[in-house]
């Protein structure tokens, strides 16, 4: 599909909300965290996460990105607990990026960036029938974020980059299986969450984020490897519009 949008040039995030006018909305992501603000509320609970490593499928090129996608026709891989209310399903995951080393995240920490940003995108499987059904509806998605700050190189991060080998033009897609994302998970669970949006168009306010605090590490070599796809792919912060982040 060829995209009325991009990251750079034109067609950039600023003007995105000509075709897109939730680009102003009230619930826009990514946002900056600033730490002080935050609530602590003890009513949420630990991510309860059960991926099964059975349901991870293949790896495409979407053009502004790279998804690595997940058979979701039935419960084998699951998130619920913490802000959420029922089981929500595993349907892909993806990265974000900058151009260099000092910036790629989209969410932001008091203001600081890191080098990339780790999605694992799920949907409400309680109440809707699919992802497109449910990526529209205000409890429909949840996304889990983990941020990537630059270090030793990641072995499970390694899996995919040799992957990428073999998709390096837009819509080409190959087999990648066996891949258990719980190897990209920090050692602590603590997290924050907000209700957001997508973070590029269609820009849907259906997004309850979850960010873990802490982040793994990813290599200066293994981000130019992402850069051979597309240079950068991240949105700045949108206003917080009087949102409360929690942990
Ligand atoms: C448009 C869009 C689709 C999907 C599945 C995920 C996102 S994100 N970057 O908010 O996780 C955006
Ligand atoms: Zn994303």
């Amino acid at each position: 599909a060829s995209l009325n949008w991009r990251y750079q040039g034109n067609n950039g995030p600023d003007q995105w909300h000509k075709l897109y006018p939730i680009a102003n909305g009230n619930h826009q992501s990514p946002i900056d965290i600033k730490t002080k603000e935050v609530k602590k509320d003890p009513a949420l609970g630990h991510l309860k996460i059960s991926w099964n490593l059975s349901t991870c499928k293949e790896i495409v090129n979407v053009g502004h990105s790279f998804h690595v996608n997940f058979e979701d026709k039935d419960n084998r891989s699951v998130v619920t607990g913490g802000p959420l209310t029922g089981n929500y399903r595993l349907h892909q995951f993806h990265f974000h990026w900058g151009q260099a080393d000092d910036q790629g995240s989209e969410h932001t920490v008091d203001g600081a960036k890191y080098a990339s940003e780790l999605h694992l995108v799920h949907w409400n499987s309680d109440k809707y029938s699919s992802f497109a059904e449910a990526s529209d509806k205000p409890d429909g998605l949840s996304v889990i974020a983990v941020f990537l700050k630059v270090g030793p190189p990641n072995e499970h991060v390694q899996d995919i980059v040799k992957a990428l080998g073999s998709i390096k033009t837009k819509g080409k897609k190959a087999p990648f299986t066996n891949f258990d994302p719980s190897t990209l998970l920090p050692g602590s669970l603590d997290y924050w969450t907000y209700p957001g949006s997508l973070t590029h168009p269609p820009l849907f306010e259906s997004v309850t984020w979850i960010i873990y605090k802490e982040p793994i590490t990813i290599s200066s070599e293994q981000l130019a490897q992402f850069r051979s796809l597309i240079l950068t792919n991240h949105r700045l912060p949108q206003p917080l519009k009087g949102r409360q982040v929690r942990t």
